[in-house]
C-alpha cells in the first residue's frame, strides 16, 4: 500500500499539486487521470521521489519516504518496477539483455539463476524463446512494451508504476497489456499505479481511479462508478470522448 497525505508541490511558485490525499492499495490496478498538465507525472514522480515534495508525507506501508535516509531509498528504489512511456528499452540491447539489465545492476545472482529468472519474466508476458536474441528495432510497439513490463517485474517488485503504458498501441494490443498489468498486478500483489489518458483502461481495469483536474484531487472512485460519478468536471472530461457520451445516453 501507498498512503499519499496532503502533498502539494510548487515550482518557482506556479502551484502544480494541491493538497492531495489518497491511498492506493495492494493488488490493485490504481489509475491516475486528469487532462494534460493537470500534474499527474508531477504526481507520479513525487510519489518516486524523484521531485521533492514542499509539504505533505508519503508512506510506503509503514515507511515515509520523506524521512528515508539515501540507504532507506536505495533499498526502496529496489522494491519499485517503472514502465515509461515508449518503453524506454535500450536500443542497443537484445530481449533477453534488457530483461536481464536489472539482474546485473542490483544483485549477486549466478548466471544460470539470472537466465531463469528472465525466462519466468518473459514467460509471464507471453514473449517465446524465439525473440530472445532480437533487439527492440526488430520487434512490435506491443511486444516492446511487454518487454519492458517484464524488465520492470524482474527484482519482483512490490510497487509498480506506469507512466502512459499505452502511448502509441492501437486499442487492441491496449487491450491486452491492460490485461497483462493487472493480472501480474494480481499475481504478485503489487501496488501498481498507472498515469493514463485512455479511458479504455479506465473502464477496463480502473479498480481505483483518482481524477485530478489542476492540481487537486478532484474525484476517486471505480470503474463502475465514473459514468454517474454527478462530477461535473469528471463528466466534461470523461465525456469529451464522444463514445462514452453515447454509452452515457444510452443507458
Ligand atoms: N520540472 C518542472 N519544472 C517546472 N514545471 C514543471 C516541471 N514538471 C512539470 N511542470 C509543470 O507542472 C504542470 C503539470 O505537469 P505534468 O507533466 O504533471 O502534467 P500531466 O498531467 O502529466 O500532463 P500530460 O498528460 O500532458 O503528461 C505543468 O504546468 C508543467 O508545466
Amino acid at each position: 500500500m501507498i498512503e499519499v497525505k496532503n502533498i502539494s508541490k510548487a515550482f518557482d511558485g506556479n502551484q502544480v499539486l494541491k493538497d492531495i490525499s489518497i491511498t492506493f492499495e495492494r493488488g490493485k490496478t490504481n489509475l491516475i487521470i486528469g487532462r494534460s498538465g493537470s500534474g499527474k507525472t508531477v504526481l507520479l514522480k513525487s510519489i518516486l521521489g524523484l521531485f521533492d515534495i514542499d509539504e505533505g508525507e508519503i508512506w510506503y506501508n509503514d515507511r515515509n519516504l520523506v524521512q528515508m535516509s539515501n540507504k532507506e531509498r536505495k533499498l526502496l528504489r529496489s522494491e519499485i518496477g517503472m514502465v515509461f512511456q515508449g518503453g524506454a528499452l535500450f536500443d542497443s540491447v537484445n530481449v533477453e539483455g534488457n530483461v536481464r539489465f536489472p539482474l546485473d545492476m542490483f544483485t549477486n545472482m549466478s548466471g544460470p539463476e539470472k537466465i531463469k529468472r528472465v525466462q519466468f519474466c518473459l514467460d509471464h508476458v507471453n514473449i517465446d524463446r524465439q525473440a530472445y536474441k532480437l533487439y527492440p528495432s526488430e520487434i512490435s510497439g506491443g511486444m516492446q512494451k511487454r518487454v519492458a513490463i517484464a524488465r520492470a517485474i524482474a527484482l519482483n517488485p512490490k510497487y509498480l508504476f506506469c507512466d502512459e503504458p499505452n502511448s502509441g498501441l492501437d486499442p487492441e494490443t491496449s487491450t491486452v497489456i491492460d490485461q497483462l498489468i493487472q493480472a501480474l498486478t494480481k499475481e504478485f500483489q503489487m501496488t501498481t499505479i498507472i498515469n493514463t489518458h485512455d479511458m479504455n483502461s479506465v473502464i477496463e481495469i480502473g479498480e481505483s481511479v483518482l481524477f485530478i483536474s489542476k492540481g487537486e484531487k478532484e474525484w476517486v472512485g471505480t470503474n463502475r462508478e465514473i459514468l454517474d460519478s454527478g462530477n461535473q468536471k469528471l463528466d466534461d472530461f470523461i465525456f469529451a470522448n464522444k463514445l462514452y457520451a453515447q454509452m452515457k445516453k444510452g443507458k
